[in-house]
Parts: structure tokens; C-alpha cells; sequence
């Protein structure tokens, strides 16, 4: 951890400022606040614009061993200013099955949740917005990872800007810094005379968002120099489009029923069936496989005797058939086969 010396005390406006003038969150607003540069320039940003009705909240990652330096940081970047501060402590580890980076990510929303929470008993009222600081580098890196992964359009949609989590409805989550370049937020800091706290993993090659913004984004900034914005234009295409399909889906598996019924399967055209089996397995919490998919959708076509089993791992669990329908089950729940 390598604490960065400010530069310059002048402040200037710039694209934080104008991102911030678009934005019109409910109030009040907590910041999920590392004590890297991004959030740091968020909060400061925040708190600059709505002095009284901004809070802030930090996940100590215990596992980590600069974890205490960046709560320390946090506790007195918010003291000096007066800002309510909560820190919820947190050990994510990953399920069978997850991984390290996804266990943190849902550890971290659960426990930005909980924060929030917290804070409404010290201000004396429920707080109505979460803001975290991802950029538009950070955008271009999550879709150029979805990309390399050959993921499908919930993946080339990248991070909203907006949204709502069914466990806490109330709640409104945010990333207003998305159209906002990683380094116009530490040039801003500088100009603010505000020190951060450099994460030391942010250096480490071994992960590859930090070979994309070290080798990928200077490339495609000589290349392509209004990447950001078409890029981000891209993804806002399919996230309207991923839209569309989920409401098509929904419809769809309301008409064949809770336990798609297979006749009602095998009336979809094979691209609207894929994206009705992958919106029920994903609503009991199984992601199929490309290959699986592909595989069950043969096995659907193939079920045209009462005699045709369907039995096919998907997920963390098997698709079965029971009757005239399909079910999933988790690997250790039983089942009694009345095919
Ligand atoms: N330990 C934490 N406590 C609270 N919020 C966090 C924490 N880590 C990350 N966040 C929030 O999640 C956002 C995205 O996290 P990520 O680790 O990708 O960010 P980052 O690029 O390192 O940002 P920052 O420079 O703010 O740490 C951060 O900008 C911040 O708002």
C-alpha cells in the first residue's frame, strides 16, 4: 500500500462534475467507500454536493493483509469531514463451484446491504441509495473479460448504472462514474489535494483485468480513441436487447408452467426454447452449460413416447422428467421417477 501524494491544490470542473449533474439519486445516499482512488473521489464528490445526506460504508476484508490500512484510511478520511461512517467485517469464501473473485462480489453486495442497514439506526432514517464508484475503464474491462469468455448478451451488457436487489427492494443501487475515465478521477483527486490508497493486487499481472487495463486499454486508446463511449454503447444494446429476451422468456414459461410442460417446449422454435430452459434453471439457481443446453434441447425434441426418460446434469443438480414435465433437482434431493 502505497500512499499517493497530491500534486496540485486547484480544483477544476470536469467529467466528474457533469456525471454528478445528471445524476439525481434518492437521498440519503451511502458511498461503498475502499479508500481507493475511485471511491474516494465518489465520496469526496458526494459529499461535496449533498453535505448533509451523504454516508459512507466499508467492507474490511479480513483476509487481506493491507485490509486494516484501507479501514483506517476510511475512518479518517470520513472523520476529518464528518461523514457517518459504517464498517461491516467480512470473510468471503467461495462455494464449491464459485469463484474467489464472484465469492467476494456477493460477500460484498450482502455486507453493502447489511451497511446500510446499519446506518439508517445512526442517522435516524433508512438510507434509499448505495453509490460504488466503477468507471468507464472499468466497463470496457467487464466486457472485454465477458468477451473472452465467450459470454452471451447478459454478459456483453456489462454493469447497469441502476438497479434493484429483491433482498433489500427498498434499496437503490448506483454507478454513476460509468461514462467517467479511471484517470480524469485521480486527476480530479490531485487537483483536490486528496490522497488515496493504491491496492496492492491492482499491480498484480497474474489477474486479467489487470493485464487488460495495463496492455488492452492503451492499445485500443491509440486504435480506437472514442472506445469508452462506443463500447458502452454496445453494451447498453444488449442490455435492451437481454431485456426483451427475459420478458419473451417469462411469457413463455408462464404458458408451459412452473414445471415446463415438454409439449409446450417443443411449440417454441429452438432458439426461443433455449431462452425459456435458461430462464427457468437460472430462477432455481442453475446455469446451464452451452453444451448442456444443446444436450437437453436434443433430448426434449427426442421425447415423443411416454417410455423417453430425460435425466441430464445441469448445474449443481439434474434436469429430469416427471410426467409430462421437466424438473430440476439438486444432486442430493431425491426423486421418484413416475415417467
Ligand atoms: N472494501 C470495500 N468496501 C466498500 N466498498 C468497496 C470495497 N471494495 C470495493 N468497493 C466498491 O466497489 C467498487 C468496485 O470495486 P473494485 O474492487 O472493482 O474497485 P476499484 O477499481 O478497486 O475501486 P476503488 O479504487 O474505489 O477501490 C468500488 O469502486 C467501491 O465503490
Amino acid at each position: 500500500m502505497t500512499p499517493s501524494r497530491p500534486s496540485a491544490r486547484q480544483a477544476q470542473p470536469g467529467p466528474i462534475d457533469q456525471a454528478l449533474q445528471r445524476w439525481h439519486p434518492a437521498l440519503p445516499l451511502a458511498v461503498a467507500f475502499s479508500g481507493g482512488a475511485d471511491s474516494t473521489a465518489l465520496l469526496l464528490a458526494c459529499w461535496q454536493r449533498w453535505p448533509q445526506q451523504v454516508a459512507a460504508i466499508h467492507v474490511h476484508h479480513g483476509l487481506q493483509a493491507a485490509a486494516d490500512d484501507f479501514a483506517a484510511f476510511c475512518q479518517h478520511f470520513c472523520a476529518q469531514r464528518g461523514i457517518a461512517l459504517h464498517t461491516v467485517h467480512c470473510n468471503a469464501r467461495p462455494a464449491r463451484g464459485q469463484s474467489p473473485e464472484d465469492a467476494a462480489r456477493q460477500a460484498r453486495y450482502a455486507a453493502l446491504a447489511q451497511g446500510a442497514h446499519a446506518l439508517a439506526a445512526t442517522l435516524g432514517q433508512p438510507i434509499a441509495s448505495i453509490a460504488l464508484a466503477q468507471h468507464a475503464d472499468d466497463q470496457v474491462e467487464t466486457l472485454l473479460l465477458a468477451l473472452s469468455r465467450g459470454a452471451g448478451l447478459p454478459g456483453l451488457a456489462a454493469m447497469p448504472a441502476h438497479w434493484q436487489r429483491p433482498d433489500c427492494p427498498h434499496l437503490h443501487w448506483h454507478r454513476p462514474l460509468l461514462q467517467v475515465p479511471g484517470a480524469a478521477l485521480r486527476q480530479w483527486l490531485r487537483a483536490q489535494g486528496q490522497d488515496w490508497l493504491e491496492d496492492p493486487s491492482n499491480a498484480n499481472p497474474a489477474f486479467t483485468r489487470n493485464r487488460i487495463r495495463r496492455q488492452v486499454l492503451p492499445a485500443l486508446e491509440r486504435a480506437f480513441p472514442a472506445f469508452r463511449s462506443t463500447f458502452a454503447r454496445s453494451s447498453a444494446h444488449a442490455a435492451q436487447a437481454q431485456t426483451l429476451l427475459e420478458e419473451i422468456a417469462l411469457q413463455d414459461w408462464q404458458a408451459a408452467g412452473q414445471r415446463p410442460a415438454i409439449a409446450a417446449l417443443q411449440a417454441l422454435s429452438p432458439a426461443r426454447q433455449a431462452n425459456v430452459l435458461r430462464y427457468w434453471l437460472a430462477s432455481v439457481g442453475a446455469t446451464a452449460q452451452a453444451a448442456q443446453l444443446r444436450e437437453l434441447q436434443k433430448q426434449i425434441a427426442a421425447c415423443t413416447t411416454r417410455g423417453h426418460r430425460i435425466r441430464l446434469k445441469v448445474g449443481q443438480g439434474y434436469v429430469l422428467r416427471q410426467g409430462d414435465a421437466l424438473i430440476w433437482l439438486q444432486s442430493n434431493q431425491p426423486h421418484q421417477s413416475n415417467s
